[in-house]
């Protein structure tokens, strides 16, 4: 091998950002996610994928501690970012939601104006000295969220007058604002039209470069358009997870293959 080649490996060695093991969840007496063991690698998008109920946005929201927002929710395993234990009884919530943002299925602006949606983050974790700081902070967030061009002269306008598809381009900024280290996404899309689709799933590429991205999606499409490994989930088990283009190509389980043919799901 010579020394180009070994570069070339060695770059695509991705680090692994989140481990999770031993993971179960329980609503009550619903067993909803049974023994998942994961690894999300670091600037990668990492999709979940499976039929209605089989748990993967429960799943996802374990990876920066929503459940514990759902009463009767319980989590078992061992979830770590960066080698941490994000259920460890010193880490804050607040903080950890910082670190590992969320954006939802339907886009959720705050009644402020575009400024102050993406202000309130920052604001909370004390990220900016002054104005300029500030104003600094919500200019590269609203571009990384790659809406900068379309609000930039009405950053006081409200955020709830922009269309869906700029909204969630907003959510998007809002929650890189904080400079997170992992972004999850639950059906970012679903509530979007082609085009905003198309716009939203070009962002996540992009934020690929600077984030670890886990999206939640019911597009079959969508995950093998924008996503480089993919989880499969099946009735509350993690059923096969690897390369985004050998689960749909040459998947392992025939759980798997049913689903991406269509015969499950
Ligand atoms: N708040 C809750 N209380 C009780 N049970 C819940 C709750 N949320 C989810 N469940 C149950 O947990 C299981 C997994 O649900 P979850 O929403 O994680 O699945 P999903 O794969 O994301 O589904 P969908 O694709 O339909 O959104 C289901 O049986 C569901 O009914």
């Amino acid at each position: 091998m010579n020394d180009m080649s070994r570069v070339e490996r060695a770059v695509e060695i991705k680090q692994t950002k989140m481990e999770c093991r031993d993971c179960h969840v329980y609503y009550g007496d619903t067993h909803a996610i049974k023994n998942v063991n994961v690894d999300i690698e670091d600037k990668t998008v990492t999709a979940f994928i499976g039929p209605s109920g089989c748990g993967k946005s429960t799943f996802l929201r374990c990876l920066n501690r929503m459940n514990d927002t759902i009463a009767g929710a319980r989590v078992e395993g061992s979830f770590m970012l960066d080698g941490e234990d994000i259920y460890d009884k010193r880490v804050d919530p607040v903080q950890l939601r910082a670190k590992v943002g969320m954006v939802f299925q339907k886009p959720n602006p705050f009644p402020k104006s575009i400024y102050d949606n993406v202000a309130y983050g920052p604001r909370i974790h004390g990220l900016a000295r002054n104005r300029a700081e500030m104003d600094e902070i919500v200019e590269k967030a609203l571009r990384r969220g790659a809406i900068w061009d379309e609000v930039k002269d009405r950053l006081d306008a409200p955020g709830t007058g922009l269309s869906g598809g700029q909204q969630q381009r907003l959510c998007i900024a809002r929650a890189i604002a904080t400079e997170p280290e992992v972004l999850l996404m639950d059906e970012p899309c679903s509530a979007l039209d082609p085009i905003a689709t198309a716009q939203v799933e070009e962002l996540i590429d992009e934020l690929r470069q600077n984030y670890s991205v886990v999206i939640v999606t019911h597009s079959m499409q969508q995950a093998a358009r924008v996503s480089q490994k993919t989880a499969f989930f099946h009735l509350g088990q993690l059923v096969e997870f690897g390369e985004t283009g050998q689960i749909f190509t040459n998947p392992d389980d025939p759980r798997t293959e049913s689903y991406i043919t269509g015969r499950i799901g």
